[in-house]
């Protein structure tokens, strides 16, 4: 039977003179509960806030117009074409969220072994990027590189006998943010795993002139079961050979997230990103009290889709979960969350005031 939440039990605040009137009070000098009495009493030792700054809303694109397609696993999640996510970025900047990710869900007619579509300058992810830029240049756009959507294997990188090559692919990704940034977007942020490649990204940048675009790293990826949702939102769920554990990490490891974080700021890179994030929320405190960067932490798809699956059946209360999602990021020390819930957390924020 589903639990029944929402209708909070009617407590009364405690009271001036309750000691006095208990016969058997317990004589105790410390009472953690007395700065929980009150709501303006828990406001004022409150250690951390969300805000809308904290947030960066990843939207999924698809080719048409005027096209909104729900992700079956993401319940409230669409692809979006263009037109509609320009629609979207008018509502981020009047929710006053700082940042968008864009996320392509590329035709399967335009996928192939090496992913070339990733740098075609007027591919989707280009598409979107100048149409929004155009409309609203003051929202920050940040874009993924890696080659998993374009490759019809589903892999992030270039493939031979079976093996993802490591030097090869940092080559192609390479292009492909370099035809990103052409295109307007304000944040790099590689998400492919391969060694070198925020090396070579930053070099790349600079060569070209693109000195204020940012790098934000996704330094330490773990290969995760989470993603699922994501893989079927962008189409390579079916097309997926075998996993990805050659690249991204072993959820077992933290040290390792650390020499991994490490590398990419001594590349370059602006902002670090720890990647899923409830399940790896240790990771993001040790790398945030190691480093002292800007450090993201990405609530992913499988996240998203466990909170909004059990609020639909009526299980837990899915603004409230949501809400503590998010405040567990800030208070494991991130600076800000990618999160398939920015616009509706954003909504509550402001509806808060
Ligand atoms: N490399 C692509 C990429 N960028 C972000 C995600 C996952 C995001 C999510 O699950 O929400 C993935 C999937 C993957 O690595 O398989
Ligand atoms: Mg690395």
């Amino acid at each position: 039977m589903a639990i029944k939440y929402g209708r909070p039990i009617e407590l009364r605040e405690v009271s001036r003179r309750e000691g006095a009137a208990v016969p058997h009070a317990l004589d105790l000098t410390v009472r953690p509960r007395r700065n929980r009495k009150a709501e303006w009493a828990r406001r004022m030792v409150r250690e951390n806030v969300l805000t809308t700054d904290d947030l960066i809303w990843p939207l999924f694109l698809i080719d048409g117009h005027n096209k909104r397609e729900q992700v079956a696993s993401m319940p409230g999640v669409e692809r979006l074409s263009v037109d509609q996510a320009v629609r979207e970025a008018e509502r981020a900047m009047k929710l006053t969220i700082p940042c968008l990710a864009l996320f392509p869900y590329t035709e399967p007619s335009l996928r192939d072994e090496e992913g070339s579509e990733a740098t075609n300058p007027n591919n989707l992810v280009c598409q979107a990027v100048r149409a929004i830029k155009k409309e609203f240049p003051e929202i920050g756009i940040l874009c993924d590189v890696a080659l998993d959507p374009f490759t019809s294997h589903g892999h992030d990188g270039l493939i031979s006998d079976g093996r993802i090559l490591n030097d090869e692919t940092v080559a192609v990704l390479v292009r492909q943010a370099l035809v990103q940034a052409e295109a307007g977007c304000d944040i790099i942020a590689p998400s492919d795993m391969m060694d070198g490649r925020v090396a070579a990204i930053r070099e790349g940048l600079d060569r070209t002139g693109l000195l204020d675009v940012q790098i934000m790293a996704y330094a330490a990826k773990y290969a995760s079961a989470f993603y699922g949702p994501f893989r079927d939102a962008i189409g390579s769920a079916k097309t997926l050979t075998g996993d990805k554990r050659t690249y991204q990490m072993d959820s077992a490891n933290t040290d390792e997230a650390l020499r991994e974080v490490e590398l990419d700021i001594t590349e370059g890179a602006d902002m670090v990103m720890v990647k899923p994030g409830m399940p790896y929320l240790d990771v993001v405190r040790r790398v945030k009290d190691t480093f002292a960067m800007p450090t993201f932490a990405y609530q992913v798809s499988g996240e998203y889709a466990m909170i909004a699956a059990a609020a639909n059946n009526g299980w837990l209360d899915g603004e409230r979960a949501m809400m503590e999602s998010l405040l567990a990021f800030k208070r494991a020390g991130a600076d800000g969350v990618l999160s398939y819930f920015a616009p509706k957390a954003a909504e509550k924020l402001r509806a808060q005031g």
